[in-house]
């Protein structure tokens, strides 16, 4: 056995004929990011939602630190470690950036009775937050609208929406999708340093990026794993070239 934090064993999931994950099996390393690429309706997506709960596999088991999760809620899994960023922002517009991950670290602490407390001077939000804060390096950015940041930042953001309730795995959903070049390497930056606090599974499309990040990548076609290695391995496999990039 690995030291893995998240296991993966043998997933399906079916919409109807559809097989959208077919006898997945992989995991995740302690300080590595491991990428999961592939064409558009491979089922990353669908793999991301079983991970985090909010579809249910058919068959197969999830295991976060030892714990199997497989039929946990997604708050369960959010309270036990489980992090992640989101496709679709979920940010609100006029407030501040500090305001903002404070409220999903309160969401997610699943403390929805706290009105008594206003959340601003709630000490138990307020650190964690800064602290996500300064490990996305958005300190100077606490106080400003998030409708006053570029794309990069919310990005930036959101990821630390996601570390605020210190997960002990981190799902990224294309989190470099949108960016221009700068946006991208500074994102790409961040989650080279953030790897060794937070092991990182990643969804993403940028192929830079991918080859740059991923201690190890995962080839999702048509619902299964066809291909797994490192960056040299993903790029020199003809399988992979066929299927998805391209020649
Ligand atoms: N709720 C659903 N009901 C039926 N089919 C679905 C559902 N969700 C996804 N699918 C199908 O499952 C397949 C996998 O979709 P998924 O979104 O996971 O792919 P993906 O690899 O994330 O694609 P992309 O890169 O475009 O985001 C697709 O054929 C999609 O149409």
């Amino acid at each position: 056995m690995t030291d893995a934090v998240l296991t993966l064993a043998h997933l399906n999931k079916r919409f109807g004929a559809l097989q959208a994950t077919r006898d997945v099996t992989l995991d995740l390393r302690p300080g590595e990011i491991h990428a999961l690429i592939g064409p558009n309706g491979a089922g990353k997506s669908t793999l991301i939602a079983q991970i985090a709960g909010s579809l249910k596999p058919d068959s197969g088991g999830i295991h976060l630190a030892g714990q199997e999760i497989t039929s946990l809620s997604v708050a369960q899994r959010a309270r036990l470690g489980l992090g992640r960023s989101f496709q679709v922002s979920s940010l609100a517009e006029p407030l501040t950036v500090l305001r903002n991950v404070m409220i999903a670290t309160q969401a997610l602490q699943g403390h929805s009775f706290r009105f008594w407390k206003p959340v601003h001077r709630d000490e138990s939000l307020l650190t964690p937050a800064t602290a996500a804060l300064e490990r996305m390096e958005l300190t100077h950015r606490a106080d400003t609208p998030v409708s006053e940041l570029s794309h990069g930042e919310r990005r930036q953001v959101e990821v630390a929406c996601a570390l605020a309730l210190t997960p002990r795995v981190l799902l990224l959903d294309e989190p470099m999708a949108g960016l221009g070049p700068e946006g991208s390497a500074r994102l790409t930056e961040l989650l080279e340093t953030l790897k060794h606090e937070v092991p990182i599974l990643l969804v993403e499309h940028d192929m830079d990026a991918v080859f740059r990040l991923a201690d190890r990548i995962s080839v999702l076609v048509a619902g299964g794993v066809i291909a797994h290695g490192d960056s040299a391995a993903i790029r020199a496999n003809p399988q992979v070239r066929e299927a998805y990039l391209g020649d």
